[in-house]
């Protein structure tokens, strides 16, 4: 099937309010043995709307586990200010598949609705949902060590999407599986997305990815990590993750991030 990519998604016009807004977000971690500050994030700002599937990259210790982590409260903030405009607080995804070893895959997935106190019936009816729509419905009853990294993977995200919150945020959450693994399921989170509509934030170190999934990729400096390029993909939906690597755009925007990427830091950082 040929891929008609031609088409820029008009993001904008498309995506009523926002979701997320950072504005000139600063984040230092002190450690006293060393007595030394580490400045990890400084006046990055950025917003992500409603619906909208934003890609972050930038090179190693630049600070975007930081950024996800204030966005999930898990981090206190130097300055700045941090806006999420969700009735609910956002999910994660970690790279590590966080699923409890104990549990089989319909509990994993069932225990954030146990933990609310949802009656077993609407458990039951949404892990049955969720299994189908991550392709884990086999499974239902298999512990975690019975299955592959990809799918244990899956589990973390059905478990997110278990109680329907508005805001996902995922941390390289493919980034320890292998590249056939993980076009596998870059295919299936397009999916989920397509059905779901989640608003996401992705971080990610593979450029290829980020353009695979996003509206917009943001790229950030090295440490302290600051906000170098905001770029809409224009890539329309749905998209076939092969079908897309055959579009001359696509290895020019790899190209275009890969040289901001490149680019040696700033002076007087
Ligand atoms: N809890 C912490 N205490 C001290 N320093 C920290 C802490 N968390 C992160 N840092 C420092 O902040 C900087 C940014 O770290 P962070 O994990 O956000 O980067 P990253 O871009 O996600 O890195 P990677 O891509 O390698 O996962 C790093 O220099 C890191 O050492």
């Amino acid at each position: 099937m040929a891929l008609s990519l031609a088409a820029a998604r008009p993001v904008a016009a498309e995506t009523p309010g926002p979701a997320i807004e950072v504005d000139r977000l600063t984040k230092a971690f002190y450690d006293p043995e060393s007595d030394r500050v580490t400045v990890a994030v400084s006046d990055f700002s950025f917003s992500v709307a409603q619906g909208e599937f934003v890609c972050i990259v930038g090179p190693s210790g630049c600070g975007k586990t930081t950024v996800l982590r204030v966005l999930a409260d898990l981090e206190t903030k130097l300055s700045g200010e941090v806006r999420l405009h969700s009735a609910t607080p956002p999910a994660m995804v970690f790279q590590e598949a966080s699923v409890l070893p104990w549990l089989t895959v319909s509990e994993n997935i069932a225990l954030p609705l146990s933990l609310k106190g949802v009656s077993r019936a609407k458990q039951a009816e949404r892990v049955r949902e969720l299994l189908a729509l991550t392709g884990l419905s086999d499974f239902a009853t298999a512990r975690p060590q019975q299955l592959s990294g990809g799918m244990r993977q899956r589990v973390s995200v059905a478990r997110a999407l278990a109680d329907d919150r508005e805001i996902l945020l995922m941390d390289e959450p493919f980034g320890a599986l292998d590249e056939q693994t993980r076009l596998v399921l870059q295919q299936e989170l397009l999916r989920i997305w397509e059905t779901t509509r989640k608003t996401v934030v992705f971080i990610t170190h593979s450029v290829d990815e980020a353009l695979t999934l996003a509206d917009r990729v943001l790229v950030m400096s090295p440490r302290p990590g600051r906000l170098v390029a905001d770029m809409a993909v224009p890539f329309e939906r749905p998209r076939d993750v092969v079908e897309m690597r055959r579009d001359k755009r696509f290895w020019d925007m790899t190209y275009e991030v890969w040289n901001l990427l490149a680019a040696p830091a700033e002076e007087g950082r």
